[in-house]
């Protein structure tokens, strides 16, 4: 269809929040389909103009996403170049970064974060079988499309965002602990594997209420982290604390293929709920 972008940008105040480069807006696009009007929710990505050297991993960016269509994928319009301004038009997520979400404290089961994990691990797959590296797999690129409600037997839904500024751009000691180690010594080797470390430090994030791995650390203490081979402080879950520990392995090559990461997942997942149906037979 012929798509027109008529958006109404949000006033400045009303941005919805920071990138590390970029603002987010909320607009709208307006589809003339068959003489019929569309009116549907976007999100507006702006980079910032300072950054303008940016522009070609922010378009590398968009149009990866443009280019494939899975269920837990990000759904990316396009770009528009409004003279100086370079925006990503994407589909509006209801619920936002996940990172945010779960530190508003929003009390989510074990089985709620499992889910999650799960959907992430079959994006990364998706990913996989394709050959494409995402390079900036964390909780604050998992967007929140549909809360569920375990008690309606609802489940969460999220969606993989676009990688932004490719990892070369960002202050990659920034990234520590998502971005793998042997990135560091060679940014532009970034491969699949790496996408592996990064979902394992993704999903201590989300075991973690979204607060970030190594949070509060300086850059040198993140240094000292890779160059001592520590890990994340583990889980008290044993087989959790295993599954982020084998994503997490300092040898990329040792990393598990993403069919044991959703094999691991899914006994997680059942073990869960017999622990769960434990409990109910023992306080009946
Ligand atoms: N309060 C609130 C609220 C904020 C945002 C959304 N929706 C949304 N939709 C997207 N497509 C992307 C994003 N992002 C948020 C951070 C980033 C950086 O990556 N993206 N947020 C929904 C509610």
């Amino acid at each position: 269809s012929h798509i027109q972008l008529c958006i109404h940008f949000s006033s400045k105040e009303e941005s919805l929040g920071q990138g590390s480069f970029t603002r987010i807006f909320k607009g709208c696009k307006t589809d003339i389909r068959d003489g019929e009007k569309h009116v549907t929710e976007v999100l507006l990505k702006e980079l910032d103009v300072v950054h303008k050297n940016c522009w070609e991993s922010f378009f590398e960016a968009a149009s990866l996403m443009s280019q494939i269509s899975h269920k837990h994928l990000l759904l990316v319009y396009g770009v528009s170049v409004h003279g100086v301004k370079n925006i990503m038009v994407q589909e509006f997520v209801k619920y936002g970064a996940l990172d945010l979400y779960l530190k508003r404290g929003r009390s989510v089961s074990v089985s709620w974060k499992l889910d999650v994990a799960k959907q992430l691990a079959s994006a990364l797959n998706f990913l996989e079988e394709k050959n494409i590296v995402h390079g900036n797999i964390c909780a604050k690129n998992l967007l929140l499309a549909r809360e569920g409600d375990p008690s309606q037997g609802s489940f969460p839904f999220i969606k993989l965002s676009d990688p932004g500024i490719s990892v070369v751009m960002l202050v990659i000691l920034d990234r520590i602990p998502w971005v793998a180690p042997e990135v560091l010594e060679a940014p532009d080797n970034m491969t699949l594997e790496c996408d592996k470390w990064s979902f394992g430090a993704t999903v201590w994030e989300i075991f973690n209420n979204g607060n970030a791995p190594l949070r509060g650390c300086d850059l040198e203490q993140k240094q000292q982290f890779y160059e001592n081979f520590q890990q994340l402080p583990p889980s008290q879950w044993t087989e959790l604390a295993d599954l982020i520990s084998q994503c997490m392995d300092y040898q990329a090559a040792f990393r598990p293929s993403c069919r044991s990461i959703i094999r691991q997942l899914n006994s997680l997942i059942t073990s869960d709920k017999n622990r769960k149906m434990l409990c109910t037979f023992i306080h009946e």
